[in-house]
């Protein structure tokens, strides 16, 4: 039963990648019930076969009665902000004055959700937190677990921390809004917030009823990976099995990512997803390593909000 058991993780591990991360799944979703509904009558008969990362274990049972605290190892900073081109080339003369004119950038969507971090250990996912101030945040894993893009193991036995943003899709938020309406609940303002309000739940069962997703962005200690560049290190996380948006763009000049800036304000609206800016990162992290950060903020970074 043990070896079914093995084979069944990886096979419906492989297909949750397939249908959640890269929205290509390869068998129906009649097969993926089949043996989902095989592993649970497995791990009726032999409960001590039921392990943290099974299939079955996504939506914890009780809720919480309050999250823990949880200290970043690393902090998790926030960014500097442009309202403009002329703030983003004041950025770049920085950069130039510091790093010199060989570097590239890299140019990312900034998704209007909740930052978040998700520790995996030996490839097992561990433990996911919020925020917070940067320093501590609330240990939210049981409601991260429920998020199916989140792979519960790794392709590799890897140890690291990541971090990304949990949002709510536009379609989740208006379904979800529909629905508290009929019931005569109070309405989530915007997909942020019901995303937010979402994660905050003591009950999983709430959370993973949201239809909630994630986008990957960084790594916490990046020395883990042997990656030195924030481009390689996003393929290198697709490749792990995590969830990365597709929409990023290397930049040689800050010319490039003006371009980029104004071409995602015309097309924003077509996302399915709300965002609220973008961010702009020297790609070298060694060049990211002499640029810095301030007591809140990398110097190697700067968000491009949109006008509200
Ligand atoms: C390097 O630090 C960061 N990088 C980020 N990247 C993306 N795409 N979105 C964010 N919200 C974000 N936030 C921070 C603090």
């Amino acid at each position: 039963a043990q070896t079914k058991v093995k084979e069944l993780h990886n096979l419906l591990n492989q297909y949750n990648y397939e249908y959640y991360v890269i929205d290509n799944p390869s068998v129906p979703d009649a097969e993926y019930d089949r043996l989902m509904h095989e592993l649970m009558d497995i791990e009726k008969e032999f409960p001590d076969l039921v392990t943290p990362e099974s299939p079955t274990q996504r939506v914890g049972g009780e809720a919480l009665s309050a999250f823990e605290k949880v200290e970043h190892r690393t902090p998790m900073l926030s960014l500097a902000n442009a309202f403009g081109e002329a703030d983003l080339r004041d950025f770049d003369r920085r950069v130039r004055q510091a790093i010199g004119d060989d570097f590239s950038y890299v140019c990312e969507l900034k998704i209007d959700g909740l930052a978040v971090s998700l520790q995996f250990e030996d490839g097992l996912f561990v433990l996911g937190s919020t925020r917070g101030d940067g320093s501590v945040g609330e240990n939210i894993t049981a409601n991260l677990k429920t998020i199916r893009s989140i792979p519960l193991r790794l392709k590799e036995n890897l140890s690291f921390e990541v971090r990304g943003e949990a949002y709510m899709p536009r379609k989740s938020f208006e379904r979800l809004n529909k629905e508290r309406e009929k019931n005569g609940e109070m309405l989530f303002a915007n997909p942020r917030n019901a995303a937010a309000g979402s994660l905050r739940q003591l009950d999983p069962r709430i959370a993973a009823s949201r239809n909630l997703d994630i986008f990957l962005y960084g790594i916490g200690n990046y020395g883990s990976l042997g990656v030195d560049t924030h481009s390689g290190a996003l393929s290198y996380l697709s490749k792990l099995g995590l969830k990365v948006n597709k929409e990023w763009r290397k930049c040689q000049t800050i010319d490039e990512v003006i371009e980029y800036v104004e071409s995602w304000t015309e097309k924003r609206p077509g996302l399915d997803y709300d965002i609220d800016g973008i961010v702009i990162k020297v790609d070298s992290l060694e060049d990211q390593e002499q640029l810095g950060s301030t007591a809140k903020s990398p110097r190697w970074a700067i968000a491009y909000k949109f006008p509200a």
